[in-house]
């Protein structure tokens, strides 16, 4: 049964499924089947699974890339039937113009599309310096992408796409190419962005896919675990942890425990995922 819409609900996804059909073969896979999921205002989910659950199809779906095949997609209690401003994607690759600055990144949809609109050229600027300094990139407004390390890249895509004041933040592994020491600062950093200490109403919804648990752990308010063939819900965990979330949480038992619940949920899947016929069996408890 599809659960009931409360008022702070913002998206909500009605027994969605997905199939793709190959032109040539006519050979159809059931992407994503059934899918049935409410979201708060101002809530962080993450979506962890195995490689080909689904993912990305469910994230395309609420941008309105692709189109459920069956069932339906609300936003605000509207049906999204393609993309808008509202929804602001990023990517795990960056997807800055490598001929413009950035600031001129940050701004470009400002200055060239919709989110721009209403806004006046000093207002537009003043919006993009703010937005600059909020990914801590002030003093680097004038340098290309090429003279940036990734992790900075993906501030200046983190500061664009907020610069153009979406409402919902559609993340497909945003930190996916980063070193891993670069991409526990940012975790941290795009919490302290995303304003984990404001008000839930102040904050943006957020919807993140990871193949990283412990990442998805950190951020996330309720994960959600999918399976794959057909990619389908598994469970939703609430990530009970306390916010603000910073380096403690990840020495807090409670995160280890979550990391582990959560791993059991997809262990079988991902082993088989990565090419071996099975998991192994599950360590035996140490004897006490
Ligand atoms: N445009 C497409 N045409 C045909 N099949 C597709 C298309 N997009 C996705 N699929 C298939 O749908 C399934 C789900 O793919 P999707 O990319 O959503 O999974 P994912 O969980 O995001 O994967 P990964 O973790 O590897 O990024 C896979 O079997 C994939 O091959």
């Amino acid at each position: 049964m599809t659960p009931q819409a409360t008022p702070t609900t913002k998206l909500r996804l009605r027994s969605v499924s997905k199939s793709f059909i190959q032109p040539r073969t006519g050979h159809t896979t059931l992407a994503v089947a059934d899918v049935s999921l409410d979201i708060a205002s101002g809530e962080f989910i993450c979506i962890v699974g195995p490689s080909g659950c689904g993912k990305s199809t469910v994230l395309n779906m609420i941008a309105g890339l692709d189109t459920p095949s069956a069932g339906a997609i609300e936003k605000d209690g509207v049906a999204i039937t393609g993309p808008g401003a509202d929804r602001g994607v990023m990517f795990q690759d960056y997807a800055l113009m490598p001929w413009q600055t950035v600031q001129e990144n940050v701004g470009f949809g400002l200055h060239h599309g919709t989110p721009g609109k209403g806004f006046t050229t000093q207002q537009r600027q003043e919006r993009v310096r703010h937005f600059v300094e909020l990914v801590g990139l002030t003093g680097s407004e004038k340098k290309y992408p090429h003279q940036l390390s990734g992790g900075m890249r993906q501030r200046v895509a983190l500061a664009r796409l907020l610069a153009n004041g979406p409402d919902v933040l559609l993340m497909d592994e945003p930190l996916g190419a980063l070193d891993a020491q670069t991409r526990l600062v940012l975790q941290q950093e795009l919490l302290r962005i995303w304003g984990q200490t404001a008000p839930r109403a102040q904050r943006k919804t957020a919807i993140f896919i990871t193949h990283d648990i412990e990442e998805a752990v950190f951020l996330a308010d309720r994960v959600v675990v999918m399976s794959s063939h057909p990619g389908r819900v598994r469970a939703v965990i609430d990530i009970d942890l306390p916010r603000e979330r910073n380096e403690h949480t990840r020495a807090d038992p409670r995160f280890g425990q979550l990391s582990e619940q959560i791993w059991n949920l997809i262990r079988d899947e991902a082993w088989r995922a990565a090419g071996a016929a099975a998991a192994p069996p599950e360590a035996a408890a140490t004897p006490a």
